[in-house]
């Protein structure tokens, strides 16, 4: 680690984020692009820090040699690691202490600002043999440091992710710990990434053709693949060239609210317009006018092939793009996966965190904006084909619930638009082809593979059936949305009242994990109803063939990928209080199973 003062390995005392205790840490690593430290604490909490907030084991000793920390009785106290959940934290006092090994509840906990100075305050001022430290007053709260919505921002930032399945694929066993930075990239690594911008295409090809076949089973091979000049056709490149303008276009029209994102490295918070809920409806008046106009749009079924490799070819276009106008940047505006100065991985993950043009912000329109609500428009149109090619006067019943049930689901997504400014992808990944691929062309055409299927491989469904299904779909939404709420609610208001009845565990970040209810049952409620609800649509279609369970078994893998990363962060954020948490409740996503 050049140019750094202190050496992967040393032994040093690092302050506590939002507070003025110093804790006995170990250096793992030194990013020199952002001079920040990753250290461990002895509860296993991995944080960033910058070197202003870590002291030599030695001077530290000197300087609380004259501290109050010489106070005989605090000199007899005994230590505990910052993220520990206090035994006797006042929430859990207020709620009798109880006693016993069983689960360490703790009634509705207000971290407000004060609260992260109180948890940390919080934290019993007593020193094992051999552990040194001093502790804030426990009248006093420091938070000098860095605001918490900015520390929490930069755990989110710095903290090392891989954010997909496809990246594990990637990146290949061969790094230590699952976690990378970019200077640590293994020589391997572009292969890899040149692997999956062939493989990603592929899979979407292959399903394709193989959903068009009659005999739709896996093992069936498909005639073969067609020539590149059968593929493009400028008529079906014009309309998805001319509906990304359409949706660009309702994008900044100036009708919704205008939210801020998360803070940046710099501090700043970019703003962005809310008002997909709007283009939904917009573009829904659009197909109501094209059926007026008696356009056919079940062109886009017939053209189908065609019009995934447009797509495809405008998401490596708009790629290339993006690569070429980040090597202008300045630091603070690149992403922290995708700027390891290999050209392939970097173009794969994306340079810039939140390319721009003007106000035009192209990572979040492009997330939930022209794949997602082309998806609504492709299915539709399988509508429309099935009609045609089974000879029906109105659509399948089957049809009928895919076509309602994942209309709801972008509906339910583009109604909630400002919550995925604090997602993962959003706040953290950079924009380059793995996701201007996957917004542009996986979720529009993978995510329709059901009703694609449906066109030729009709399957009729009994009352039963329908109403089973229908049950299976309203379950998992309930559970999906209910999480999803109770969560992001608590987040923005943990002291609304409306949220009493929920049971938390504090950390000593100031926030607090639910451990009731929903997020009691399974520590990934949200993902559970998303699989339901992945159930409900393949149901539909019967059980003759895997294909139309695609988008279940992707997302199967993606959330089981998505848990372990996220368990992983948490881990890092909560220490023991996470822990904790693990041990009430123990299944990830399944209950009683996983
Ligand atoms: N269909 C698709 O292709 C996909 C759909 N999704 C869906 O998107 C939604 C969001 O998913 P995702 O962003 O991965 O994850 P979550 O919305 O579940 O967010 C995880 C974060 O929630 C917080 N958290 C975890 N446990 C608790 C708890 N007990 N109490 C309070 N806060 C807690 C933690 O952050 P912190 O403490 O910092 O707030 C954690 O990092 C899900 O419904 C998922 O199913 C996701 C991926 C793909
Ligand atoms: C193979 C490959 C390149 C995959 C990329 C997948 C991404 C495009 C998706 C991963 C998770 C997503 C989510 C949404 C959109 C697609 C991506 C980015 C989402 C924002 C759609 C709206 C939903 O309501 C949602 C907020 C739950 C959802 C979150 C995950």
């Amino acid at each position: 680690m050049p140019s750094s003062r202190f050496q992967k390995g040393d032994v040093v005392m690092g302050r506590w984020p939002g507070s003025n205790l110093y804790y006995e840490v170990k250096v793992l690593t030194y990013d020199p692009d952002s001079q920040l430290y990753t250290v461990i604490y002895k509860d296993g909490t991995e944080l960033d820090l910058k070197e202003t907030d870590i002291k030599s084991n030695v001077s530290f000793r000197q300087t609380s040699g004259r501290s109050r920390s010489r106070s005989p009785s605090r000199r007899r106290s005994r230590s505990r690691s910052p993220a520990r959940t206090t035994r006797r934290s006042s929430a859990r006092q207020a709620e009798g202490d109880g006693g016993g090994g069983g689960p360490r509840l703790a009634p509705l906990v207000r971290p407000s600002w004060s609260s992260v100075g109180g948890s940390v305050g919080n934290i019993t001022k007593k020193t094992r043999p051999g552990h040194r430290f001093v502790t804030a007053s426990p009248n006093r709260t420091y938070y000098g440091f860095v605001t918490r919505k900015v520390w929490i921002c930069k755990v989110l930032i710095h903290s090392e992710n891989i954010r997909n399945l496809e990246s594990i694929l990637i990146k290949g066993p061969s790094v230590a710990g699952g976690v990378w930075r970019s200077s640590e990239l293994p020589a391997a690594f572009p292969p890899g990434t040149f692997l999956m911008m062939l493989f990603l295409p592929s899979v979407v090809m292959a399903l394709l053709l193989k959903t068009a076949l009659d005999d739709a089973r896996l093992l069936t091979v498909p005639d073969g693949v067609p020539a590149p000049a059968d593929l493009l056709d400028w008529r079906p490149f014009g309309l998805v060239l001319l509906w990304l303008l359409f949706q660009a276009l309702l994008y900044v029209l100036p009708v919704g609210k205008v939210a801020e994102g998360m803070p940046l490295k710099s501090g700043k918070r970019l703003k962005y317009r809310i008002n997909g809920f709007y283009a939904l409806l917009a573009s829904v008046a659009a197909v109501g006018v094209a059926l007026h106009q008696e356009v056919d749009l079940s062109y886009v079924h017939a053209h189908f092939l065609q019009f995934f490799a447009s797509a495809a070819l405008l998401s490596a276009l708009l790629s290339v793009w993006l690569y070429v106008r980040a090597r202008a940047l300045p630091g603070e505006d690149l992403a922290p996966s995708g700027n390891s100065g290999f050209l392939l991985h970097d173009f794969f993950m994306g340079r810039e965190l939140n390319p721009r043009v003007g106000a035009f912000d192209v990572k979040f329109f492009c997330e939930m904006r022209p794949g997602l609500i082309g998806w609504l428009v492709i299915n539709f149109s399988m509508l429309l084909a099935e009609m045609k090619v089974q000879k029906l006067d109105s659509p399948s019943p089957a049809m009928l619930l895919v076509n309602i049930f994942q209309f709801l689901w972008v509906a339910d997504g583009l109604w909630h638009e400002e919550k995925i400014l604090t997602t993962m992808d959003i706040v953290h990944d950079g924009f380059g082809f793995m996701l201007a691929f996957g917004d542009l062309v996986w979720v529009p055409f993978t995510f329709s593979c059901q009703a694609y299927y449906l066109v030729s491989h009709p399957n009729d469904l009994s009352v039963f059936w329908m109403v089973a299904i229908i049950s299976v779909k309203a379950v998992g939404y309930y559970v999906f949305r209910k999480a999803n709420s109770e969560k992001n609610n608590f987040r923005r208001n943990p002291a609304d009242p409306a949220l009493s009845y929920l049971k938390t565990i504090p950390t000593a970040t100031g926030k607090s994990l639910i451990v009731s209810g929903l997020w009691g049952v399974v520590r990934h409620p949200n993902y559970l109803g998303d699989l339901l609800m992945g159930v409900a649509w393949s149901l539909p279609c019967g059980f003759n063939h895997v294909l139309p369970y695609f988008y279940l078994i992707y997302l199967l893998l993606l959330l089981i990928h998505r848990d372990a990363r996220d368990n992983h962060q948490c881990r890092k954020k909560y220490g023991s209080a996470w822990d904790e948490y693990c041990r009430v409740v123990p299944y990830r996503i399944f209950p009683k199973v996983y």
